[in-house]
């Protein structure tokens, strides 16, 4: 189903340094030297780092690996504009350190041993396995404390509240977000737990979340997934490959509104709870009555083969394929890139399970908002019987860095 994870270093010394480019560059690569232990192999060479820098964020179109740590960020009260800007300056050397399979600053075991090290050092010897690390803007950035008010985008508007919506404000919200994803779960918890440590005194974790099992394939190489109810996830999804379709429905565009946000993406995350014991007790063709796509191939309800063509007018009229599916939305359509999760079970001994639902897209009021206002609410789609949204937040993902920049650097401009 996906990849395997990589827990062996495998990226070579000329890759790194190739990958790197620029003097400064050369120096940080040398410290991968001293700080992880890095073996040549000339078949998977360079495969397991992803490139940080480029056009867009690392994280968006990057084929969906397998693990995620997610999390959101409050700045503290009495953070100041320039402080922001010197986090994001941190968090982007940092990111670009580990996201190459190297240690923070001066390393988890080759700093001053007088002083806490710069890394924390579980991912010491650890290839990064494809790490991404994405951060995000939320609405709550530019509410004035940081002279931000007149850049908010107005894509970036507040989510609705929709129907049947059980939000948690705890686990909802956040001035900045961070989505680390890597094949290896210690990689990407390592990510965030290095930033929230870099953050500290300035911004602190909000929340977080743990995922597993990508819930969408993002390029055609991948093969689709299934998610906690059994179903292929991510077959009518938006596949990197097609740019032009990427351009039309992910990426922000020059006169789309903030100038900074040109080559940026909107990002919509939903804790959705799925309540696994009903559903599990459903019968199979009641399953794919609601879904709208058979269990064992994926294939749309009277058709033969996972990929063929939806045919609407066969499917139930509160099935969830035919209520999302861009005809029944004015043509909106969205990027998922979402995991599942478990979090153990609740004190009912139900298991506390779902999908952590990842969409980017180019506008949320045209693109999210239409598709859950078509899905959301009991006589909508027949999903919702099994479904409690817990948790959301939007975030502004700004376009990609360029060496000698920050994230964001534009918005400050
Ligand atoms: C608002 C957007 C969507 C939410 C929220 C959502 C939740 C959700 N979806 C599944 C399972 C499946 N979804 C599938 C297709 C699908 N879902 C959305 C949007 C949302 N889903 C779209 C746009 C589509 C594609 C529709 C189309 O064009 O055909 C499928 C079918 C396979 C696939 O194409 O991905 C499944 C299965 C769950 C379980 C869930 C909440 C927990
Ligand atoms: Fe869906």
């Amino acid at each position: 189903m996906s990849e395997v994870p990589a827990r062996t270093p495998r990226l070579s010394r000329r890759r790194l340094f190739g990958l790197l480019g620029g003097t400064g560059a050369l120096g940080a690569a040398a410290g991968v030297v001293a700080t992880r232990s890095m073996v040549d192999d000339p078949v998977t060479s360079g495969g397991d780092v992803v490139e940080f820098f480029g056009d867009h964020q690392a994280g968006i179109v990057t084929p969906a690996q397998d693990r995620l740590h997610f999390a959101t960020f409050d700045l503290s009260p009495v953070a100041k504009r320039d402080q922001l800007i010197e986090l994001l300056t941190e968090w982007t050397n940092a990111s670009l350190r580990m996201t190459a399979g190297q240690d923070v600053g001066s390393g988890s075991v080759t700093g001053d041993p007088g002083a806490p090290p710069d890394d924390t050092g579980e991912a010491l010897g650890l290839s990064p396995a494809r790490l991404t690390i994405t951060v995000g803007f939320g609405t709550t950035l530019f509410d004035g404390r940081f002279g931000l008010a007149d850049r908010r985008p107005e894509q970036l508007a507040d989510l609705p509240t929709f129907a049947g919506d059980a939000l948690r404000s705890e686990i909802s919200g956040g001035d900045l977000c961070v989505q680390a994803c890597s094949n290896d779960p210690q990689v990407a918890v390592h990510a965030i737990r290095n930033l929230a440590r870099i953050a500290r005194g300035t911004a602190s974790v909000r929340w977080s979340q743990l995922g597993f099992g990508r819930t969408s394939s993002t390029t055609t190489a991948q093969q689709t997934p299934r998610n906690m109810m059994g179903f292929k996830d991510g077959t009518a999804n938006l596949k990197a490959e097609d740019t032009d379709l990427m351009a039309e429905h992910v990426w922000a565009q020059p006169g789309d509104g903030q100038d900074w946000m040109t080559g940026g993406s909107y990002l919509v995350a939903r804790r959705i709870r799925m309540l696994i014991e009903p559903w599990d007790s459903t019968p199979l063709t009641e399953q794919e009555r609601v879904i709208g796509r058979t269990k064992g191939t994926g294939a749309p309800i009277g058709k033969s083969a996972e990929f063929d063509t939806t045919d609407l007018g066969r499917l139930d009229p509160n099935s969830h394929v035919r209520l999302a599916h861009p005809d029944n939305n004015a043509g909106a359509r969205i990027l998922r890139r979402g995991y599942s999760f478990t979090d153990g079970t609740d004190d009912l001994g139900r298991l506390d399970a779902g999908l952590f639902f990842l969409a980017y897209q180019r506008d949320p009021r045209t693109q999210f908002v239409t598709i859950q206002n078509s899905l959301a609410g009991n006589n909508n789609d027949a999903l919702n019987e099994y479904l409690q949204h817990v948790g959301s937040g939007l975030f502004a993902c700004p376009p990609g860095v360029k060496a000698g920049e920050h994230w964001g650097q534009a918005l400050f401009g």
